[in-house]
């Protein structure tokens, strides 16, 4: 098993992609604190992730704490020491896209999602970070990143900039972790089916243009994103860090 007896912290993991990747680690070997948003509504999927990552005979808490909070990184590195003696990979991964055009961009969705997606990251991997450097062991950071944070869309004016910000911060967090053991990656997905993006692929238009630009020739599932977030957080990756993985079926190099 690649992440034996490993402790992991996952953000936004009450479904699609953190859920994924949170059950991956769990048949891998680890622990896991699931972060969630804290709303009634997640917490049925947390209790029922929990449930299926007992059954593979591993522990998990849950936290539930708004990931655009300062201190939830905080909250979720001290349940991490609690329950398990510490930690060894974080997984920031909770997000939010709401689509919306730019010129009538409300102020309020524009700071909810920098807020959401990237300084609430930035708290929480600090915090990681500390941990990993006290226990003097290293450790694992990985940003679910995007493949927009390489190209734009005109309905995610104010999204693209934190996917493009995660990816930022990983390359520098490699620099000034990387002295104590702790590398920094990010995957960057491309179009996954999941609930941020219901509506949007409700359109067959849409659906069908996403999917003919995927030379792989489908969208993708959160299951493939488990494999790539599992394989950066294990010594299998021991030497990779501030790097970047597409994990898009080849979205991004199809120009033509
Ligand atoms: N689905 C896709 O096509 C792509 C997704 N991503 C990124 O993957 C990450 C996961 O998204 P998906 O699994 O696709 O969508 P999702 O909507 O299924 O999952 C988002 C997760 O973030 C949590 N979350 C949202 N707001 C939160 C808050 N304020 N505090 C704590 N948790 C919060 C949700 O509860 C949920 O667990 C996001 O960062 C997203 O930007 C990146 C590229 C493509
Ligand atoms: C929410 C979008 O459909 C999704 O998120 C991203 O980061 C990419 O732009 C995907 O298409």
């Amino acid at each position: 098993m690649l992440l034996n007896d490993k402790t992991v912290i996952i953000t936004g993991a009450s479904r699609g992609i953190g859920a994924a990747a949170a059950l991956e680690c769990a048949r891998q070997g680890a622990d896991l604190v699931i972060g969630y948003s804290g709303s009634p509504s997640s917490k049925g999927h947390v209790d029922e992730l929990i449930q299926q990552i007992e059954a593979l005979g591993r522990k998990a808490v849950a936290v539930g704490a708004p990931a655009e909070d300062p201190d939830t990184g905080e909250a979720l590195v001290a349940a991490a020491v609690e329950h398990f003696g510490g930690v060894d990979v974080f997984v920031n991964n909770a997000g939010i896209c709401p689509f919306h055009s730019f010129l009538d961009m409300p102020r309020e969705t524009y700071l909810k999602t920098v807020d959401t997606n990237l300084n609430g990251a930035y708290f929480a991997v600090q915090a990681a970070a500390r941990q990993m450097k006290e226990q003097g062991r290293g450790g694992a950071i990985i940003a679910v990143s995007s493949i927009s944070a390489l190209v734009g869309g005109a309905m995610q004016t104010h999204y693209t900039p934190t996917k493009a910000g995660l990816l930022s911060l990983m390359q520098s967090c490699a620099v000034a972790l990387g002295p104590y053991g702790i590398r920094c990656n990010a995957v960057l997905p491309g179009t996954i089916e999941t609930d941020i993006n219901r509506d949007d692929l409700s359109d067959d238009g849409k659906r069908q243009y996403m999917e003919s630009r995927t030379p792989l020739g489908r969208l993708g599932n959160p299951d493939d994103l488990a494999g790539p977030i599992v394989f950066l957080a294990s010594d299998m990756a021991r030497y990779v860090t501030g790097a970047s993985l597409l994990v898009d079926g080849g979205m991004f190099v199809n120009l033509q």
